[in-house]
């Protein structure tokens, strides 16, 4: 008898196991809008002339191929903090920031899951807003710590539900965790206002809850990457001492390079060092350091004013082009007389659109038309372009009526 024989056959995985579907999918008309990475207008995947102008700069150096620090290459942790919290935060400036460079978005949450189970001294529940992306809660089941949700989208409206998410904030035990989506929630698209964050702000406040941001998208949801850092900046403002997952996947296109970053406010720049020589600990016998290229590439782009001028305009470049497809797809499915109220196509930000298809329609769509979403109705905006958007538009028509 194999020692394996007892282990059974998982699910496919339902962000990444669209994508595999979409392969087997031999029709000439087959589209994936399953998994957030952004494709161009000819739907190809896009490395940004930024990153290409970098590597060439790297490559002249002549770089080693030595192991990195267990915390990541320093002169990305250091330019990454900055752009997340902005040059003239208190923290920043007070060398209070604990950072790691981590594997990606991914890496971060978990570093971020493991280092709170082990050291928060206080409730070891962490809130997810309902719905979330779909790895934050074996992320942080795995870590250790109990997943619980909070209210946030409203299908009738297909907007925030802003006094349930109150409603529950408040009622949640003193100090319970809650994770919160930055900017571009995935996957509803839907985004609290400034003057939202800040009523969240105080009742974090008051509540003494502790806030975990997920900043997956900085820059690619409104084409600002301040714009897009203002709840963490607020929060850091406040005095609250958030935890930061930040991804480079999108922003930078560097997907498959890994590139993030963990970071915790503290108080001070001692209690800053114990908490990291801590880090350390928990990342040494996970995979003991990150990989060197894409932290060089990203640390290149940020410290060089030219490629940064130029990395800027192209993140502004993508967050217009997702844009102008939420405008084309709205336009079309109203001139089709789609039922119902389309609206929230435009309304939403980000890499995402929840289109409100349910899943029967998703598998029908899949199925018929060769057209490739999440069950949940999420689309990856940046997989429509000027050669797919009517038939897709189409299909959608044709699957509500
Ligand atoms: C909110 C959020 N947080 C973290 C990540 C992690 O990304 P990374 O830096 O690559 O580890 C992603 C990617 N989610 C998109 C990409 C595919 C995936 O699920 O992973 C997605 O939802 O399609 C998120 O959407």
């Amino acid at each position: 008898l194999s020692v394996w024989s007892a282990v059974p056959a998982g699910p496919p995985d339902p962000i990444l196991g669209v994508t595999e579907a979409w392969k087997a999918d031999k029709d000439p008309r087959k589209i994936n809008l399953g998994v957030g990475a952004y494709r161009d207008e000819n739907g190809k995947p896009y490395v940004l002339n930024a990153v290409k102008k970098a590597e060439e700069l790297l490559v002249q150096q002549n770089p080693d191929k030595e192991y990195l620090p267990i915390t990541g290459l320093p002169e990305f942790t250091q330019a990454a903090a900055k752009l997340a919290y902005g040059e003239d935060s208190t923290p920043l400036k007070e060398s209070s920031v604990a950072v790691s460079q981590s594997i990606s978005g991914t890496g971060a949450l978990r570093i971020g899951g493991a280092f709170i189970a082990r050291f928060y001294p206080h409730s070891k529940t962490i809130y997810l807003p309902m719905p979330s992306w779909g790895n934050h809660t074996p992320v942080f089941r795995d870590s250790g710590l109990e997943v619980k949700n909070y209210r946030y989208f409203e299908k009738k409206t297909v907007g925030l539900d802003f006094e349930g998410l109150k409603e529950d904030l408040r009622n949640m035990p003193e100090k319970s965790i809650v994770l919160l989506h930055a900017c571009a929630h995935n996957p509803t698209g839907v985004d609290p206002t400034p003057e939202q964050w800040k009523e969240i702000s105080d009742i974090v406040k008051e509540k003494s809850l502790f806030a975990f941001f997920d900043m997956a998208y900085q820059g690619f949801a409104s084409g600002s990457t301040s714009r897009d850092a203002f709840a963490v900046r607020h929060f850091v403002s406040e005095g609250h001492q958030i935890a930061l997952a930040q991804s480079f996947a999108k922003n930078m296109g560097l997907y498959g390079e890994r590139v993030g970053l963990f970071s915790l406010i503290t108080a001070n720049p001692d209690e800053r060092a114990r908490v990291e020589s801590q880090l350390k600990i928990v990342i040494r016998p996970m995979y003991s350091n990150p990989p060197l290229h894409g932290a060089r590439i990203a640390a290149t782009i940020l410290r060089n004013q030219d490629l940064y001028g130029l990395w800027e305009s192209e993140v502004k470049h993508m967050a217009g082009r997702i844009i102008d497809m939420r405008h084309r797809l709205h336009d079309n499915l109203v001139n089709l007389k789609t039922p119902g109220n389309w609206e929230h196509i435009t309304r939403q930000i980000g890499m995402f659109s929840f289109t409100g298809l349910t899943t029967p329609q998703t598998k029908a769509l899949a199925e018929k038309a060769h057209i490739y979403m999440t069950a949940d109705g999420r689309i990856s905006m940046a997989g429509l372009n000027a050669s797919n958007i009517d038939y897709f538009s189409e299909s959608v028509s044709k699957a509500v009526k």
